[in-house]
């Protein structure tokens, strides 16, 4: 019985994208049936680029580090890959960008991106709702990813670590929307469950998003709005 009951949520999960949808449209319509059970919108937030100013900290501690070298600014970044665009000027640049944010206290010193914290907390609390926190670690993940996690603890309290989704891979993970500043994101599924709506990041202004792609221009924009449409479909 143990057997079933954890192969069942395993298809659950894995069927998300079509059970989900059905879900919501009982919710949305007619109402629910007894004994039916409506999916709460699940959300994933990446952490570099959305909630936490990766870009702003690598140009600044770039600077104090290596005051002497040219640096990218934030208005002539294109790419995400910041250590590839210090390469492009000078092939040694991209070991010392990526000295500065392989450096202990790096991750944990971030600051917030303006309203994502307040974002995060509404968003929390709205009915029907689940929020995940979705980053990848760096490669060289030593300082990385403890300092994810205590970024979240000290910004977003204890009980949102349990929130947090480590991952190379965000195609594997279910959930009806991604917000992530990065323009590709690929793995191991060929179609993800989540709609990735890029949110607007120095490195990504300049793409062009093919429809029907959408984007969050900052915390300022309308989140909910997404969240709704969301909801709808
Ligand atoms: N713009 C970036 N350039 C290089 N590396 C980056 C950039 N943004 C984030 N990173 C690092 C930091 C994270 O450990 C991983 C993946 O970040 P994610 O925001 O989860 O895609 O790469
Ligand atoms: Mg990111």
């Amino acid at each position: 019985m143990k057997l079933i009951c954890i192969c069942m949520s395993a298809l659950a999960v894995r069927d998300r994208r079509r059970c989900g949808r059905v879900c919501r449209e009982r919710r949305a319509g007619s109402g629910l049936s007894m004994g039916s059970v409506a999916a709460p919108l699940r959300v994933l937030l990446d952490m570099d680029g959305v909630l936490a100013d990766f870009e702003g900290a690598v140009l600044r501690e770039f600077r104090a580090r290596f005051p002497t070298e040219p640096c990218v600014e934030l208005e002539e970044r294109r790419g995400f890959s910041v250590r590839e665009q210090y390469r492009s000027l000078r092939e040694d640049l991209a070991a010392k960008v990526a000295s500065v944010y392989e450096s202990p206290g790096f991750f944990l010193d971030l600051d917030p991106i303006p309203g994502a914290l307040e974002a995060v907390q509404e968003m929390l609390h709205m009915q029907d709702t689940e929020v995940f926190i979705c980053t990848s670690p760096l490669q060289k993940y030593e300082h990385c990813i403890v300092e994810k996690y205590k970024w979240v603890e000290k910004h977003l309290g204890p009980t949102f670590v349990e929130r947090i989704i480590l991952t190379r891979d965000k195609t594997v993970v279910a959930a009806d929307l991604l917000f992530d500043d990065k323009d590709t994101i690929q793995g191991a599924e060929a179609n993800p469950s989540w709609e990735h709506i890029l949110f607007t990041c120095c490195h990504n202004r300049h793409v062009q998003l093919p429809a029907p792609r959408r984007r969050l221009r900052s915390w300022a924009d309308d989140w909910k709005a997404i969240l709704e449409s969301k909801r709808r479909q």
